[in-house]
């Protein structure tokens, strides 16, 4: 039986639900998908490092019994205070690394840095994190084809609800112009909460504990978070090029809570939407603001932390992918997603091998 072995980088909420999903269903997903799963190493900035080297697996019953906040791996056999993810991403015997730290929007670093070493050392990714791939998705897309490995990312854009792989695999002979969406959870909650009349400091603290929010919810508020899920779901599925200057963003604080609770009276919806659209020249265009829609626009209807993308088609019209947009179950989903992808990989390219071999033979 096929079996992969995880190095998590960053041990936060989406990181611990995919370990959690590992303990509590590791058995019925092998059985399911064919593949086993371990992990063999972790790092996080708060509770350190932690390795096997002698070709077991960590045991993380008891790692998952501890509070986020209190874990700490250096009283731990093969544990260290310090995160040494540069030689843990290098050296721990893994298969896979797991890249779930915090975004960020202005470089994508450290991530950037943890991919890449990632990649140059063999060794698959699956991330979960945005910065890296808004800002050097095609670099590092490149980078991992040279080294003959997989770099997914499906939970950047809308968690778990395959909106990637849907619009990479099921539009073929489709022309795509563009795409509007409701792409941040925390913000979409905050506005249905806000017109519930809660003040939109409360309603973030909710999102927070829900875990929705980003380390900062700043990104989620202001639009940074939908500005970088734009230029992945542009540069993925419009070949666009887009850097960050080219998405003008204005984010909620252009609007208050009475702003939000008259245009329900209206009967209208206030939306964060990002956008895109193929011009005629061939180069996109792409914005993220605040937008005020009527009740009968089916991005209005979306709400709470369910996000939804409608890509326009040529032959097919408007095409809407809506899920889950945020969590933290919902996003280690997208990673279980994203090693699945890497195994449909593997196994394709070891039945080509087989096949080219028999050709010879
Ligand atoms: N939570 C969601 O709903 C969701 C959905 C989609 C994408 N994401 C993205 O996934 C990533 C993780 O999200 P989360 O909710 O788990 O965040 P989180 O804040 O709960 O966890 C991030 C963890 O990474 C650790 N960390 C930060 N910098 C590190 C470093 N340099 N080295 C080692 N560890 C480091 C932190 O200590 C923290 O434990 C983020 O980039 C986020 O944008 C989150
Ligand atoms: N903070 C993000 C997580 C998902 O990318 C959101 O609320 O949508």
């Amino acid at each position: 039986m096929t079996r992969y072995d995880l190095a998590l980088i960053g041990f936060g909420g989406v990181n611990r639900a995919l370990a959690e999903l590992i303990a509590e269903r590791g058995d019925t997903l092998e059985a399911e998908l064919g593949f086993g799963l371990r992990v063999v190493a972790i790092t996080d900035l708060r509770a350190g490092s932690l390795v096997c080297t002698d070709g077991g697996a960590i045991d993380l019953a008891p790692l998952l019994a501890v509070a986020p906040g209190e874990l700490d791996f250096s009283g731990l056999a093969g544990g260290s205070p310090d995160p040494r993810n540069e030689w843990v991403i290098r050296e721990a015997p893994a298969d896979i690394v797991a890249e779930a730290t915090f975004t960020n929007p202005a470089d994508g670093e450290p991530a950037l840095s943890h991919v890449r070493w990632a990649i140059e050392a063999g060794k698959h990714v699956c991330t979960t994190n945005k910065g890296p791939v808004a800002l050097h998705g095609r670099a590092l897309q490149e980078l991992a084809r040279r080294h003959g490995v997989c770099f997914e990312f499906e939970g950047t854009v809308m968690s778990g609800t395959p909106v990637l792989r849907t619009a990479r695999r099921m539009f073929g002979g489709l022309a795509v112009h563009g795409f509007e969406g409701v792409m941040n959870g925390t913000s979409n909650y905050v506005l249905g909460r806000v017109e519930s009349g809660l003040s939109f400091a409360d309603a973030v603290a909710e999102a927070q504990a829900l875990g929705y929010a980003e380390a900062d919810p700043t990104a989620d508020i202001e639009g940074h978070d939908v500005q970088l899920k734009v230029m992945i779901l542009a540069n993925e599925v419009l070949g666009a090029d887009l850097r960050r200057a080219d998405v003008p963003c204005t984010g909620l604080s252009a609007l208050t809570a009475d702003d939000v609770r008259r245009a329900a009276a209206e009967g209208l919806r206030w939306k964060l939407v990002g956008s895109a659209a193929r011009r005629p020249d061939g180069t996109v265009e792409a914005r993220v603001a605040p937008v005020a829609l009527p009740a009968e626009h089916p991005l209005a209807g979306v709400c709470g932390p369910v996000n939804a993308v409608a890509f326009h088609t040529d032959l097919l019209g408007a095409v809407t992918v809506a899920g889950p947009g945020a969590g933290r179950v919902e996003t280690a989903y997208a990673l279980l997603s994203d090693v699945l992808a890497v195994h449909e990989r593997t196994a394709n390219l070891a039945g080509a091998e087989l096949l080219q071999e028999a050709g010879r033979g």
